[in-house]
């Protein structure tokens, strides 16, 4: 089953992958983040995705979900591992922690969101009903368990439009929707993945406390220090995950 892995914010490289090369990907969705980068880690092949592309210059907004997607699939991918920064909302979700989200609320607007449309095919709804892929979200927990990551093994996703971050209000609004975790490219890198019919599971890395939470603003300074850590964390997982899958 072949293993690819899209980083976010914090995470445009990844390290220890032992690069094989770069390949562009045409899609008839327009251009990817970026090169696809093949590569061995842990004895695996692996491909790497950018999601913000590798000088990080694409806002969440207009990434081109559709065509990094495509790409995977078109290039035999089978398990899609995200990695992804979020703010934390509820008290579990503690900056540089990792967690393993279980459901999706998705607020975004005006994004390219599905493959399935009037001119290319018929209509199709998918179930998407667990938005994310069990037995790969087992793999993640088990590793995560095992290296005493004390990562959050659920949660859900609330997917905002960005690129700002959330007023307070909103996200008090997030937190009564039952949203533990805040971020803004989960959705529709997911449901696209599902139409592809991928195993997707996000590994996401808490950067911040949400807006508003305990009375508090966000600064760049303080994701960037927690998302340092968080991304130790990630390697450490990935480093016993890769070798599973
Ligand atoms: C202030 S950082 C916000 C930025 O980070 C997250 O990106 P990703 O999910 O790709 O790691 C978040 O969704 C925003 O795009
Ligand atoms: O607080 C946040 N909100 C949305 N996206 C994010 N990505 C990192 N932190 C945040």
């Amino acid at each position: 089953m072949t293993l690819a892995i899209i980083g976010g914010t914090g995470l445009t490289t990844l390290e220890g992958l032992e690069i094989t090369r770069r390949e562009v990907v045409r899609t008839p969705f327009g251009e990817p983040s970026g090169p696809v980068i093949h590569g061995v880690l842990q004895g695996r092949e692996v491909m790497f995705l950018a999601r913000h592309g590798y000088a990080h210059t694409i806002p969440p907004h207009q990434i081109n979900y559709r065509a990094n997607i495509w790409a995977m699939r078109h290039l035999g991918v089978r398990k899609l591992i995200a990695v992804a920064a979020v703010g934390g909302i509820s008290e579990e979700m503690e900056p540089a922690r990792l967690a393993f989200p279980d459901q999706i609320i998705d607020y975004t607007y005006g994004r390219r969101h599905t493959f399935f449309e009037q001119d290319l095919t018929d209509v199709v709804h998918i179930d998407f009903t667990y938005p994310y892929d069990q037995a790969l979200r087992d793999v993640l927990i088990a590793a995560a368990e095992e290296a005493d990551l004390g990562a959050v093994p659920w949660g859900t996703y609330g997917a905002t439009q960005g690129p700002r971050l959330e007023t307070a209000a909103e996200v008090r609004r997030l937190a009564r929707d039952g949203c533990h975790l805040v971020g803004m490219t989960g959705m529709p890198e997911a449901a696209l993945a599902r139409e592809a019919g991928l195993a997707y599971a996000t590994c996401a890395v808490v950067a911040n406390w949400a807006a508003g939470t305990g009375g508090r603003t966000v600064t760049m300074d303080e994701i960037e220090a927690n998302l340092v850590q968080g991304m130790g964390r990630v390697r450490t997982l990935l480093a016993r995950v890769v070798p599973r899958l």
